[in-house]
């Protein structure tokens, strides 16, 4: 499939200078939806995962289906205030801002295999931090999927080491 056809480009979104990718139309649309899960589930059976992790808010949309499908867990990744319970937490820069995520401290069992879940790697700011949370708590990070990689912004080069998937990306 095209799913590249399902991405809306917006310039100066939401601040001048970054061209935002928008994934809405894609999840608009079931087929290209449905497709666009499959292809992660699919390498997410490849990787053996047994847990899934997404950053709030956009790795909800796309790893809570893949999980659901595969009838694992799906550990939320959250920002600051949300979870009720103990956390540990992590703050990083994006390609706008910064931010600081959190996750709960029993959320992965020690050498559980995680997979990572989420709709875009620009500089794999997101990411890291996911990962370095998920290894404080013991868990094993077998790969880290995205529906679309800016790779001008390096992301992978961030996650050097790390089992990178995406479904398409841009310059
Ligand atoms: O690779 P990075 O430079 O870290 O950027 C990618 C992250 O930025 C976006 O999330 P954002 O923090 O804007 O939150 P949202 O999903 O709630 O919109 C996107 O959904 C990724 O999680
Ligand atoms: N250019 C971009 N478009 C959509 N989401 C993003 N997250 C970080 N950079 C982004």
């Amino acid at each position: 499939m095209d799913f590249k056809k399902y991405i809306a480009s917006i310039p100066d979104f939401p601040q001048p200078g970054v061209l935002f990718r928008d994934i809405t139309p894609l999840m608009s649309d079931g087929e290209a939806f449905h497709a666009a899960t499959s292809e992660i589930q699919k390498f997410a059976e490849q990787v053996g995962a047994e847990v899934i992790a997404g950053p709030e808010s956009r790795g909800f949309i796309f790893g809570c289906p893949v999980a659901a499908n595969l009838h694992i867990g799906f550990v939320p990744v959250r920002k600051p205030g949300k979870l009720p319970r103990e956390t540990i937490s992590y703050r990083y820069d994006l390609e706008y801002g910064s931010n600081e995520l959190h996750m709960h401290k029993d959320a992965i069992t020690p050498g559980q295999k995680v997979l990572i879940v989420d709709d875009l790697l620009a500089t794999g700011g997101t990411v890291q931090a996911t990962i370095k949370m998920i290894e404080e708590l013991g868990g094993v990070v077998v790969g880290c999927a995205f529906l679309i990689e800016l790779e001008g912004l390096k992301g992978r080069d961030a996650l050097a080491g790390y089992e990178v998937f995406t479904l398409m990306s841009y310059e």
